[in-house]
């Protein structure tokens, strides 16, 4: 089997709103997230690790936050626009990732198998395969004074 690993990372700042969306999963917060789409972190670093593990880019790349017809837009698109992308380059599969997510608040850890499900399912893979983690930055830098939330990613690819 071939295998390929990609890395990504993400980051947005928290503004005016009730929730946040994190891996597909809305989860309440007194903030929102500023971003072109519903910047969800952990989907758009593992977007980026997707498509770094093939070298096609970035997701600015593919869905320009220039472009109208991402302004809100649900994040899974993005994911699933990916996957197709991976597996049209001759059958390419995400075999695991691991995403970690940095923040104060919220509190990832209560929602984090609900955000495994919901990205297995979009990746049609086994929930096991998927992992979601997070950590404060013990109150420094940006995340530490609540001003963003940022995620890491990485995935292993297989093709056979
Ligand atoms: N936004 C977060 C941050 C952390 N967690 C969980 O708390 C544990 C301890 O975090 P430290 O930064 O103090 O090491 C961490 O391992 C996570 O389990 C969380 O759920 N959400
Ligand atoms: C996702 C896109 C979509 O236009 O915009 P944002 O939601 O602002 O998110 P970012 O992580 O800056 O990635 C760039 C864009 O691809």
């Amino acid at each position: 089997m071939n295998i390929r690993i990609g890395q990504g990372f993400d980051v947005h700042t928290f503004g005016e709103g009730d929730h946040v969306m994190l891996g597909g999963v809305r989860v309440p917060h007194e903030r929102g997230i500023v971003a072109h789409s519903d910047g969800d972190v952990v989907i758009h670093a593992l977007c980026d690790a997707m498509l770094g593990a093939l070298a096609l880019g970035d997701i600015g790349r593919h869905f320009p936050p220039s472009d109208p017809q991402w302004k809100d837009a649900d994040s899974l698109l993005f994911l699933r626009h990916c996957t197709r992308l991976l597996d049209g380059q001759g059958g390419w599969r995400v075999i695991n990732a691991d995403i970690t997510v940095v923040c104060e608040r919220p509190k990832v850890g209560p929602h984090a198998d609900a955000m495994r499900e919901r990205l297995a399912r979009e990746l049609g893979i086994d929930v096991n395969a998927v992992s979601v983690k997070a950590t404060t930055s013990e109150r420094m830098g940006f995340t530490g004074r609540g001003e963003g939330i940022a995620a890491m990613a990485v995935c292993l690819l297989g093709k056979a």
